[in-house]
């Protein structure tokens, strides 16, 4: 389940009357996610998300979300608008959480995608990243090097109760990949979570792009390094598909330029990527409470993943 504040159909109500949508029709909390509390809204003026921000996103830090949204709408991109009220405000607060109503976009997130869907989440990418050459918000990445360090010594002496051998694995990855970690590559807004279900598509087609709460600034190539840790593994990152590697890229590529030292620096971008979903995954393994309502997921994965991308050279991540 994502719903961790209830809203009742009389707070509904109250708060619908800040805005010019109508009054509800219906009203129901969203299954899907693990960060906040969603719920789709249908009122008599259309369909709505309504989003109660929780734990790991901080409210100061909504306004660069929700500038980034409208920035990447304004500039045509299938993302989500951040509704405002009759007075221009979209940050509002509801039973004492920050909370945004948002355009709804249509749409399944694929389960398990092929080349041809692979192959548009790429351009989409590629867009994306177009797009934001002249968003002016800045927003240090707080899942980069540090916060890896920070997550590992949070789960210190407690990952190889997850699989034995985890605890050195993260001790080693950390040291190389911070050894490697380039200082030379473009900067700039990057998603940096863009995995399958955060993507909608219908017929084959991106209808929308959501769930912008860890973009930040940082190394542009590292998003495309989530993005293929995300979406070119089969059987849980037991299998990587080479077909929807080359496809991302091509994707990506026929938007956007792949500069030779951002290729050359895959190997450790990847390994980055992959470091960085296995410890918060690892994190939230090891601190959801018994009996909590959300699906954990696997930090093996990314395991798996890390061990994969640690043997790859760029050519094999580009799937040739
Ligand atoms: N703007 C939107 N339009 C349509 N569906 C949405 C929208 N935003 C979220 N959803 C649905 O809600 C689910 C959870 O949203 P998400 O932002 O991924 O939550 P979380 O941040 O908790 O992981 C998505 O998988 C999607 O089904
Ligand atoms: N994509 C991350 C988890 C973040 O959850 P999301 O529902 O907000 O995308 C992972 O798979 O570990």
């Amino acid at each position: 389940m994502a719903v961790y504040t209830q809203v009742d159909a009389a707070a509904l109500a109250a708060f619908l009357t800040r805005y010019d949508v109508g009054t509800a029709l219906s009203f129901k909390g969203i299954a899907e996610g693990v960060e906040n509390s969603n719920y789709f809204v249908a009122t008599t003026h259309g369909r709505f998300i309504l989003t109660l921000y929780e734990k790991r996103v901080d409210a100061a830090q909504l306004p660069y979300f929700l500038a980034l949204t409208t920035h990447l709408a304004d500039a045509g991109l299938p993302v989500p608008r951040p509704i405002q009220d009759r007075e221009g405000v979209a940050l509002q607060t509801l039973n004492g959480r920050p909370a945004c109503l948002i355009q709804f976009v249509e749409g399944v997130s694929v389960t398990a995608p092929n080349d041809a869907e692979t192959r548009e989440v790429g351009a989409a990418l590629g867009r994306l990243h177009a797009a934001v050459a002249n968003f002016e918000g800045e927003r240090p990445n707080g899942l980069g090097p540090a916060g890896w360090a920070r997550l590992a010594a949070d789960c210190a002496g407690r990952l190889d109760a997850i699989e034995p051998g985890l605890e050195a694995l993260v001790a080693d990855q950390l040291a190389s990949i911070n050894a490697a970690w380039p200082t030379h590559l473009d900067t700039s807004t990057i998603h940096a979570d863009l995995f399958p279900d955060n993507v909608l598509m219908l017929g084959g087609k991106v209808t929308g792009l959501i769930d912008f709460y860890f973009a930040c600034t940082d190394i542009r190539a590292y998003d495309i390094a989530v993005t293929h840790a995300a979406w070119v593994f089969d059987g849980d990152g037991a299998a990587f598909a080479p077909g929807r590697a080359a496809a991302l890229i091509d994707g990506y590529r026929s938007v956007h330029a792949l500069s030779e030292a951002e290729v050359a620096a895959l190997p450790v971008l990847c390994r980055a990527a992959s470091l960085r979903f296995l410890l918060t995954r690892a994190y939230d393994w090891l601190n959801t409470p018994a009996g909590a309502m959300v699906t954990r997921k696997d930090p093996l994965a990314f395991a798996r993943r890390l061990h994969w991308y640690g043997a790859a050279t760029p050519e094999q991540i580009l799937g040739r």
